[in-house]
């Protein structure tokens, strides 16, 4: 039987080819989105968008991002569009319109728009993910569990893992070992974050081989397959993502967490067991649907409140914790470390302000003392600076919105990333931004820039409720190496040093290794 002419070949190249022609009026027409709507564009290209770079692996998302931030900029375009295949991204340029979408005008862009199925994906309901009122409740029951008081409780952990870590540089300087900073550090904040989120030891830095560690490392794993993923996350409709049932938590990594999450459940109710940390004020919020300040995890009756958390819910939340607390800590003294090792007049102020403030706290690391360290605080600001852990962000338009001083409407549903590392490395901001200097972060040079210009925590009612925990965390790392370590940069470390393309968050390549030497 025939269609259209005699011929069932005929008929097969007829209907592949009108199918072809198609697709590519619908991206043509597609690609013409932003110009259509007002908003400057690039060169974007067929099936790729403005993304060709990236899809490639030829270089990193975030500095794909640069790039074009680099290009609207030097245009003097105050914002612009690009295309991640055929789907349109708005990117403001202006740090005026990044203040308005991430604070001013927030009920337009309350949502990350990250695709999430807390269903088929239990682990994906957490507060990274959830919108709208989901979003806010989970926010407000979970901001009290990260009050300086609740921090300071915790404390006593982070200094307890820093043994472990000196062990480990005490052994590389010993034998003239070239240190795997990277490594060593994702093990040192593996230990604190499964410890003060899930009350469980891991010993990682003991063990490299340690489970938790191994889990750890397969959540941020990029194979091919996960590539995939994220470029159709990136490229498709929510509503087709949902149909296809795509599912971001791989198997293995979802069985690992929940069951680690339901036995320390299980355990401490069972046993009505109290630790200082934050699995203890999520099993609160579970059981008596607040934080209180207090050793139990019911109220006096026993009885669960309507409002509290499920497991399921308790375990997302446990889940972010770690995610986003373990890997983002890691790299940025990773980033610290390989700066420091590179500008050794930097490394040698941050040792005196180190030994000066211990010596006024008896030689011990305490809260107070991490709080006195100024210098230090503009250190990691500025590896922050330069190595934002998220070089973009996200934000979906949930209302239609007219762009400030334009008559330019965005539509309901459009997704915004906000370019973090093009405004971090913008010369207008920071004078000689490749340079690696903590006076960029000066009282005068912080008052001389616009706001929004420095994003690594985001900003607005979405910023990292973590920053504290994060900023502590890495304080508290880089004292107990710099206090009685000089590091180098090995021969070892692959120069130049390159962002690796198929992580999402900004990290070395191929590693930083590190020549380690005990200091009197
Ligand atoms: C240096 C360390 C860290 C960096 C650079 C960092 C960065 C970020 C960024 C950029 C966001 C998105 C903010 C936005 O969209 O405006 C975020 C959100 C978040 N972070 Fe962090 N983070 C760090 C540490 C932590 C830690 C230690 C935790 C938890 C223990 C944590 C938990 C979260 C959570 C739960 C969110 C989602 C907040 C929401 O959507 O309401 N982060 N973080």
């Amino acid at each position: 039987m025939t269609l259209i002419t005699n011929n069932i070949t005929l008929d097969l190249v007829a209907i592949i080819a009108t199918f072809l022609v198609g697709i590519i009026v619908y991206f043509k027409w597609q690609l013409s989105y932003w110009d259509r709507l007002g908003v400057p564009s690039l060169n974007p290209t067929l099936v790729f968008g403005d993304f060709k770079n990236y899809i490639f692996a030829k270089c990193s998302l975030g500095e794909q991002f640069k790039e074009l931030y680099d290009q609207f900029k030097s245009k003097g375009y105050k914002h612009g569009g690009v295309f991640v295949g055929p789907k349109p991204f708005y990117v403001p340029i202006d740090p005026e319109i990044v203040q308005h979408i991430m604070q001013k005008d927030f009920h337009h862009f309350m949502n990350h728009g990250n695709y999430f199925d807390e269903n088929a994906d239990p682990l994906s309901g957490h507060l990274f993910n959830l919108e709208d009122s989901k979003w806010k409740n989970m926010r407000v029951k979970l901001t009290p569990t990260f009050t300086s008081g609740k921090i300071k409780m915790m404390f006593q952990t982070l200094a307890d893992c820093t043994r472990g870590l000196d062990e480990i540089m005490y052994n590389s300087a010993l034998n003239h070992a070239p240190a795997d900073i990277k490594d060593i550090l994702g093990r040192f904040t593996t230990d604190i974050i499964g410890s003060i989120a899930f009350g469980i030891e891991c010993n990682s830095l003991k063990n490299p081989d340690a489970e938790f560690r191994k889990y750890g490392r397969r959540v941020f794993e990029v194979g091919i397959i996960d590539r995939i993923k994220i470029i159709c996350i990136l490229a498709l409709p929510d509503s087709v993502l949902r149909l296809l049932k795509l599912k971001f938590t791989k198997s293995d990594v979802e069985n690992f967490f929940m069951n680690a999450i339901r036995d320390t459940v299980n355990y401490r109710e069972k046993n009505n067991i109290y630790r200082k940390d934050f699995m203890h004020l999520l099993l609160q919020l579970k059981n008596r649907g607040s934080v209180t300040d207090d050793e139990k995890v019911t109220d006096d009756k026993d009885n669960v409140k309507e409002k509290a958390l499920t497991l399921n819910e308790l375990s997302a939340q446990a889940f972010v914790f770690f995610l986003a607390g373990f890997e983002t800590s890691s790299t940025t003294m990773t980033w610290a470390l390989y700066e420091l090792a590179t500008n050794q007049d930097v490394q040698e102020k941050l040792r005196n302000e180190i030994n000066n403030v211990l010596s006024r706290h008896d030689n011990k690391l305490t809260y107070e003392a991490m709080m006195e360290m100024t210098y230090m605080e503009k250190v990691i600001h500025e590896t922050l600076r330069k190595y934002p852990p998220l070089p973009i962000l996200t934000r979906k338009c949930n209302k239609d919105y007219t762009i400030p001083n334009t008559c330019i409407k965005l539509r309901r549903g459009t997704t915004v990333a906000i370019p973090v590392l093009g405004l971090h490395t913008d010369p207008e901001y920071y004078s000689n931004p490749e340079k690696f200097d903590p006076e960029h972060f000066s009282e005068e040079n912080v008052k001389s820039r616009p706001g929004f210009t420095w994003l690594p925590f985001g900003d607005g009612p979405r910023i990292c409720i973590g920053l504290r925990f994060g900023m502590l965390q890495s304080k508290v790392g880089l004292t107990a190496i710099l206090k009685n370590y000089k590091v180098t940069l090995s021969n070892k470390t692959k120069f130049p040093v390159t962002l690796d393309p198929k992580s999402f968050i900004t990290t070395a390549k191929d590693g930083i290794w590190l020549d380690v030497k005990k200091l009197d």
